[in-house]
């Protein structure tokens, strides 16, 4: 199923039927990411007062769950500026286009005092003058313990604060890393990279939007795909999402 599209009065062809998926899956368990020190999702069966458990498995006719979880701790979530306003912002308002040309880029973080970074010079040379709505950041080491870490009091990587302004001012609007934070994980609040790409300072941009916890696997390549961003509709300033890649076909 190949679909042809025409932006930025370029034409590029993707095949529908071959979409890479960048997303951590949610699940009830230990095992599950983690971050920010709550504890993991929950996925239950609904019990009655008589001990009736809904699940097949226990004689129910049905499987029933309630799931408790944390969107910005439990997995690939895709947040709006509704994270950092006093007014609410919902996610689900702010998104409402879902594919993007989106260039992935693979950065090494650097050492900077005791903690990692991704520092503006590094976005630059690995974006050149490449205009793309959407940026996908792998950091490496690329390891699948990126699925079921828990982050907590790790002091993760982090994206410096011109870094984000250089990508805001290139005309990125949505921005996906695979850490669970754009900022610092103890920052006193600071949230320095989100504020900037988000312009919170200046003329908001609603719009824009930041997915974290994503897993871009070693098979993708760099380059430039389009990306479908899907939310589940929660009215949140944050909500689990699906980020799929789709290579373009260039024979
Ligand atoms: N860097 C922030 C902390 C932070 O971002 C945070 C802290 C607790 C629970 C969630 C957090 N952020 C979630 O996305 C700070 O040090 O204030």
């Amino acid at each position: 199923m190949i679909a042809s599209i025409q932006t930025n009065s370029k034409k590029y062809k993707i095949d529908l039927t071959k979409p890479i998926d960048i997303s951590i899956p949610l699940r009830g368990s230990h095992t599950n990411v983690s971050a920010w020190y709550v504890e993991p999702p929950k996925m239950e069966p609904v019990k009655d007062e008589d001990g009736f458990s809904a699940r097949v498995s226990e004689g129910a006719a049905f499987n029933f769950n309630n799931i408790s979880f944390n969107p910005h701790a439990h997995g690939t979530h895709t947040e709006c500026v509704g994270y950092l306003t006093r007014d609410f912002n919902s996610v689900n308002d702010s998104l409402k286009q879902f594919f993007f040309l989106a260039e992935v880029i693979t950065v090494a973080v650097e050492k900077c005092e005791d903690d990692f970074v991704i520092s503006k010079k590094q976005i630059q040379f690995a974006l050149g003058n490449k205009k793309r709505k959407a940026v996908i950041i792998r950091t490496i080491p690329n390891t699948l313990e990126k699925l079921n870490k828990d982050y907590a009091h790790s002091n993760p990587p982090y994206l410096m604060e011109d870094a984000a302004i250089y990508l805001r001012e290139k005309g990125v609007e949505h921005l996906l890393v695979d850490l669970p934070s754009l900022d610092k994980e103890k920052d006193g609040g600071e949230l320095l990279a989100h504020h900037a790409f988000w312009n919170t300072k200046g003329s908001v941009r609603k719009q824009a939007t930041i997915t974290e916890l994503i897993y871009v696997q070693n098979f993708i390549q760099d380059g430039t795909y389009f990306l479908n961003l899907q939310i589940a509709p929660f009215e949140n300033d944050a909500t689990p999402s699906k980020p799929m890649l789709y290579e373009v076909i260039t024979s």
